[in-house]
């Protein structure tokens, strides 16, 4: 089967995006896998398949696949920037605000003048059995609003992490200097921890002042990659409830700088930064 593609990256996350709105695409974990494989395939962090929309409330759907897995996942935050992109590129659609559904959310997308996107990420989470977690036989140190747990690493450390859920999972910890953290090392044994019984997506944050964090994340099925748009809301909101940020927080990541604005309580996250085409091709799977 031939299939037409266009690779898009937001900070450095980068992306097969697929066109499902005209024709049906049902792809196996294996050609996900193909398109995600940066020597036999395409290669990208994640495969964004764009679908009708499921009813009147929203333009499209779409589905979000981790390409080294092939595993659907519910949220991708510079996913979503690059999919509002792709639909007004490839004129799907000429509304400035673009509404989609995913698997548990519905989100809005708005254009920038400057070619930003702006997504409202709906409202966080933090409570253990949102990611999930196991809290079984652990106490949770207090801090500001939020709640710090310990997690005791297979052969390794016992770190803090504060838990988000973004509609995907994220454990965030904070580091003196994320140059020097040990993502590589601590990452694949958070991500796969036996508390996190679907995974978790492990965060890296280093506090610069209270507007501005640098970030490495560790993602679930996908390894470090230069930029987690999810990741970068997990952060600030877990930074903003421990007290040691304000409002509006820009990160800094591998690939690029996204804007994280949170209100705190019910309010959503409203996560700015860039989404870039970088070419299209047609791939036989
Ligand atoms: N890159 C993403 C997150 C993609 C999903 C993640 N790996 C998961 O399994 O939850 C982002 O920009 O948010």
């Amino acid at each position: 089967m031939l299939v037409k593609f266009t690779k898009m990256q937001g900070a450095g996350n980068d992306f097969v995006v697929l066109d499902a709105t005209r024709a049906a695409l049902k792809l196996s974990p294996r050609q996900l896998q193909k398109l995600g494989d940066r020597r036999f395939g395409v290669g990208a962090d994640q495969i964004l398949v764009v679908e009708p929309a499921p009813d009147d409330s929203v333009d499209f759907r779409y589905r979000i696949f981790n390409g080294a897995s092939g595993t659907e996942v519910e949220h991708c935050g510079n996913g979503a920037r690059c999919f509002v992109r792709y639909v007004r590129d490839h004129g799907l659609t000429d509304k400035p605000v673009v509404r989609v559904a995913t698997i548990n959310n519905r989100l809005e997308l708005r254009l920038q003048a400057d070619g930003r996107v702006t997504v409202d990420m709906n409202r966080p989470r933090f409570e253990p059995e949102a990611l999930p977690f196991d809290t079984t036989g652990l106490q949770p140190r207090s801090q500001g609003q939020a709640q710090l747990w310990p997690l005791s690493l297979p052969g390794g450390p016992t770190v803090e992490v504060a838990l988000v859920s973004m509609g995907n999972p994220h454990a965030v910890q904070r580091v003196e200097d994320v140059r020097t953290a040990a993502v590589a090392e601590l990452g694949p044994l958070i991500e796969a921890h036996p508390r996190f019984p679907r995974k978790v997506n492990a965060g890296f944050m280093q506090v610069i002042d209270r507007g501005q964090i640098a970030l490495r994340v560790f993602e679930r099925d996908a390894g470090e990659t230069l930029a987690c748009g999810t990741g970068a809301c997990a952060a600030v909101v877990a930074g903003i409830r421990l007290g040691w940020l304000d409002a509006t927080v820009d990160v800094e990541t591998r690939g690029g700088r996204l804007t994280i604005e949170w209100a705190g309580g019910d309010a959503p996250v409203l996560m700015t930064g860039p989404a870039v085409t970088v070419f299209e091709g047609e791939i036989e799977l």
